[in-house]
């Protein structure tokens, strides 16, 4: 694909990659105003982002120095969002649109800002991150608070407050109050009693994502150059999944955009929001609307999914919303026979292998790879694997669990991570034969980290000269891929060394948290050597690290925003969905969310030891609905 690094006039401009947008997303690519894009699955959310990035890079729309923030919830879609703009942009572009997590960003604020902090609110600069749960809470109301001063309330009134909704009602529930709470409730007092003793009465402030969301909204407020910088700094925002929106994470946006010349567009779909139990607000998109005259504009299309499963999924939606409009379908469909079904299963032995059998067989007759398959879980994906990987392993297709660990590290987070990745790109480009792609890549991660711009030629060709240099030191020191973990920490080590551990640091702050740096490089270092194991060469190990040919196994929370040729969805069931008379609606989305991930097939499958059916009755009608049949397999 060309990409442009001339300036383009925008009636001149045209898509980059697709064909054509459709009429109403061509409005929003162009669009000057605050907009909310609320759009089913596979309508081209992400692509859209990715298509303005382009139109507003390439025409002078965002003018330099002026940059795009774009906020995701996930760092795959962080990443994933990014490599769309760097496919679509000319790297003097590219290089001025800024992808992060909703995190990553309040994080990065209370890091440089948060010793600007008043007192009472500023933690130590070495604070720890942590993920509080429902017995931390617990213990903290039942044994750790104390009893309140007479004048706020009783210790009776403390046990009165719902242990589950603390964090989400009182400890982050609204913006920090600068002096504290001058007359508190018995819960604005516990949830002080919370923040101070995190902040100031351990050997390291403690805190927790969510306080550092709101730690980040309170310094903005109190310190107005550092949110002018921001607004200045940004001449657009871009919200992906904005549906899983939390309150404290729009109070941040609001505080620091609301009313300003920087244009909000929030993309989102309200039949996806499966994050509620994460604090997500009710309903993101009407206050984004009001607040900041959000122009509401539908798409209609569906890139991704065939005809049929659009209709099967049209019947899902509706369930979710009855106002739900019939999308259409821009993408053929290739399955001869049912696109979807429901797969009954005598145990869970036989499902295994017939599964493996199945996608061996698929992926002979269809050309297809292990990554055009996944297997989806509501759970528990160790439970599964341990079944599966054994029978898949015998069908010749190595099969990961994405939800695994390596070191302290989640398998499909370390992937993500700019560390780990550079180190592969590097060990790509020394220890593999057609590297060039890795060189490209490389090179320009090099120059962005040392600041050398795209037409600095000399700089440039230095650089070219240093890491064509690297890579030869590094083939001759380690032509076999590492037996031992020291081994492999020692390369990675070499690596950072060479990447210049404190640039990489200075530009990714997260890093010089909390010794997260030293977790993802031992995640990566114990990821090399598993991935080497059976003596296999370099080309392969790296194959391995990456799950360039497995099949992937994750859980429906993980899919989002990812999509397969074939979803095979094992274990609908009452066990799987213990939760789902608890929040039927938020389960349904779940239930839609797995299903839309897939192009062209959806399989389910059901095994009775797993579990009975009866709760979940309501799902097997709208499949049922759908005209979806069930197959017996003995
Ligand atoms: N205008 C287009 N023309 C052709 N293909 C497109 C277009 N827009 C998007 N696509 C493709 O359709 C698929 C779905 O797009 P995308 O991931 O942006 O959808 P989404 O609305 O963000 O989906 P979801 O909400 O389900 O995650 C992708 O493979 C994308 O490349």
């Amino acid at each position: 694909m060309a990409v442009l690094s001339r300036r383009v006039r925008p009636d001149d401009w045209k898509p980059v990659g697709v064909e054509a947008l459709e009429a109403n997303a061509l409005k929003v690519v162009r669009s000057t105003d605050n907009r909310s894009v609320i759009a089913g699955p596979g309508a081209g959310k992400t692509e859209l982002l990715a298509q303005r990035a382009a139109y507003l890079l390439q025409t002078g729309a965002a003018p330099a120095p002026r940059r795009i923030l774009a906020i995701s919830f996930k760092r795959d879609a962080a990443t994933n969002l990014a490599a769309r703009v760097r496919q679509r942009c000319h790297r003097n572009h590219a290089g001025r649109f800024d992808s992060m997590t909703f995190d990553a960003f309040a994080k990065g604020l209370v890091d440089r800002f948060g010793q600007a902090l008043p007192e009472r609110w500023r933690p130590r600069p070495d604070y720890d991150i942590m993920f509080p749960n429902d017995r931390d809470y617990r213990d903290f109301l039942y044994q750790t608070v104390g009893t309140p001063p007479a004048s706020v309330g009783t210790y009776a009134d403390l046990q009165a407050i719902a242990v589950k909704t603390f964090e989400r009602r009182h400890l982050v529930g609204s913006p920090l109050p600068v002096d504290g709470w001058s007359q508190p409730t018995p819960g604005q007092w516990a949830a002080d009693r919370f923040w101070q003793t995190t902040l100031h009465e351990g050997k390291k402030s403690i805190l927790s994502f969510p306080m550092i969301g709101r730690l980040a909204e309170l310094l903005l407020r109190v310190n107005p150059m550092a949110r002018d910088a921001l607004r200045l700094t940004y001449s657009h925002l871009f919200m992906d999944e904005f549906q899983d929106t939390t309150q404290i994470q729009y109070d941040l946006v609001r505080t620091i955009y609301l009313d300003t010349d920087t244009v909000v567009t929030a993309v989102g779909d309200n039949k996806q929001q499966i994050m509620r139990w994460a604090m997500a607000m009710d309903d993101p998109f009407t206050a984004f609307d009001a607040d900041f005259g959000g122009k509401r504009t539908p798409l209609y299309n569906n890139y991704r999914s065939s005809p049929e499963l659009v209709r099967i999924q049209h019947v899902l939606a509706q369930a979710l919303d009855a106002r739900a409009v019939a999308p259409v379908s821009k993408t053929a469909g290739t399955i001869a026979g049912d696109s979807c079904a429901i797969w009954d299963f005598s145990t869970p032995e036989v499902e295994a292998d017939r599964l493996a059998a199945f996608v061996a067989g698929e992926m002979k007759t269809h050309k297809l790879g292990p990554r055009d398959f996944v297997l989806l879980v509501r759970q528990k994906t160790i439970d599964y694997a341990a079944v599966l990987e054994p029978a898949f392993a015998a069908a010749g297709i190595p099969l990961r669990n994405e939800a695994g660990t390596a070191g302290a590290v989640m398998l499909q987070e370390l992937l993500a991570e700019e560390a780990s990745e550079l180190v592969i790109a590097i060990l790509r480009l020394a220890m593999t034969k057609r590297a060039g792609r890795y060189w490209t890549d490389c090179q320009g991660v090099l120059a962005a980290l040392r600041g050398v711009a795209p037409d600095e030629e000399d700089a440039q060709a230095k650089l070219a000269c240093e890491l064509d240099a690297y890579a030869i030191k590094l083939t001759a020191a380690h032509p076999r891929p590492p037996k031992s973990k020291a081994v492999a920490r020692s390369i990675v080590d070499d690596i950072l060394a060479f990447i210049d551990r404190e640039r990489l640091i200075a530009v990714h702050p997260a890093y010089g948290q909390g010794g997260w740096l030293d977790k993802v490089l031992d995640a990566a270092a114990v990821h090399l050597l598993a991935s080497s194991a059976g003596g296999i060469d370099w080309s392969s190990t790296l194959d391995a690290y990456e799950g360039v040919h497995a099949i992937p196994l994750m859980t429906i929370h993980k899919s989002k925003g990812l999509e397969y040729h074939s979803v095979i969805f094992v274990g609908l069931d009452d066990g799987a969905w213990w939760s789902f008379s608890n929040d039927q609606i938020e389960a349904t989305a779940g239930f839609f969310v797995a299903f839309t991930r897939a192009k062209q097939r959806v399989i389910f499958t059901y095994c009775a030891r797993r579990g009975a059916r009866s709760k979940i009755a309501t799902l097997y009608s709208l499949l049922e609905k759908a005209g979806v049949r069930t197959f017996s397999i003995t």
